[in-house]
């Protein structure tokens, strides 16, 4: 419950990360940010914003792995520090930020997993909690927009991706990670005057992939236009397009150069920097966002945690940007 002026319902002060300069960053059960879990929290609290782990990948059309991505993140996270300069903001002092754990997801059958992820995400939203969840494949996310549409309703979209994730099947298939859009349009759970990719590059399978997407109201910025335009042209044509929706955000590791981000499933060459993503992210500041994931970080095809220590900023930069909204 909201504190009230006065009144006997104060919450009690977040409950922080482990700190570092008492705890080594490499010890102990990897959480978050090395958060509290959500279970840790006192009797009744919510956590404001809660990490959510969301491993399966049985959508996937190329390489597996991103079922090992929640674990990764975490351990990739451990270095993040409480004080984020590049929005000049302390979100785990400012809200409740817990770790959720990973939902349990059937990785035999599709519909079931997708129901899961439905009723976990929808239990935590209804809780109160604002979402950060770490896939997965992309197929996550549609399950993930049904939560959000039903708390808010259509939602607007920027699906930062190198693919557009809006075609139909793939051997006949209607839930797999190359095709959550689709479906998340054809169920009327997007605002389709608000929705657009940004990153995209790469063959398609023909011209009819950019007409059909058009049709679904999607704008693109690819990466070409990211380089050409700059970030700050860039944050400025989608904070327009956004405008005060509530807005979902979908980030694709794969976004990212396959210097930038090796490990996952389907790379394309030609994409953005970690550092051009960031600060296209740290641009959506005062928006209003109201969820988030983090998908297609593919374990056992990075080096050196290059993909999943990107991925663990990317992550710190929603659970930011959500945590600047209040308690
Ligand atoms: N969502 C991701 N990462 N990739 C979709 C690629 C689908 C394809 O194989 O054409
Ligand atoms: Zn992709
Ligand atoms: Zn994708």
């Amino acid at each position: 419950m909201a504190s009230t002026e006065g009144g006997s319902t104060e919450r009690p002060a977040p409950i922080g990360p482990v700190d570092s300069s008492k705890t080594p960053r490499y010890a102990g059960f990897a959480t978050f940010a090395r958060l509290p879990r959500l279970d840790q929290l006192p009797a009744g609290e919510k956590a404001d914003v809660a990490v959510l782990g969301a491993p399966f990948d049985s959508g996937v059309s190329y390489r597996p792995g991103a079922r090992f991505a929640p674990a990764a993140v975490r351990e990739a996270s451990r270095l993040l520090r409480p004080y984020n300069p590049g929005l000049d903001f302390s979100p785990f002092e400012a809200v409740q930020v817990a770790d959720a754990g990973d939902i349990s997801i059937n990785p035999f059958l599709l519909d079931e997993a997708l129901e899961q992820i439905e009723a976990h995400s929808g239990e935590l939203v209804g809780a109160g909690s604002k979402l950060v969840t770490i896939g997965g494949d992309h197929t996550i996310a549609l399950p993930l927009l049904r939560t959000m549409a039903r708390r808010h309703g259509p939602v607007a979209l920027l699906h930062f991706d190198a693919h557009l994730d809006t075609w139909d099947t793939y051997f006949g298939a209607p839930y797999t990670h190359g095709t959550p859009f689709r479906r998340a349009f054809e169920e009327g759970i997007l605002d389709s005057s608000a929705v657009a990719h940004v990153g995209t590059r790469g063959p398609l399978y023909s011209k009819q992939d950019l007409s059909d997407d058009q049709r679904m109201g999607f704008g693109i910025v690819t990466s070409a236009d990211v380089m050409r335009q700059g970030v700050d042209a860039v944050v400025q044509a989608l904070r327009e397009r956004i405008g005060s929706r509530p807005l979902y955000v979908s980030i694709d590791i794969d976004v990212l150069d396959p210097a930038h981000a090796p490990g996952t499933g389907t790379p394309e060459a030609g994409g953005m920097t970690s550092r051009e993503l960031l600060e296209i992210l740290r641009g959506l500041d005062g928006l209003n966002l109201v969820g988030a994931d983090v998908v297609e970080v593919a374990p056992p095809y990075d080096h050196a945690e290059i993909t999943s220590v990107a991925a663990a900023h990317v992550a710190y930069d929603l659970v930011t940007l959500l945590a600047m909204q209040g308690r």
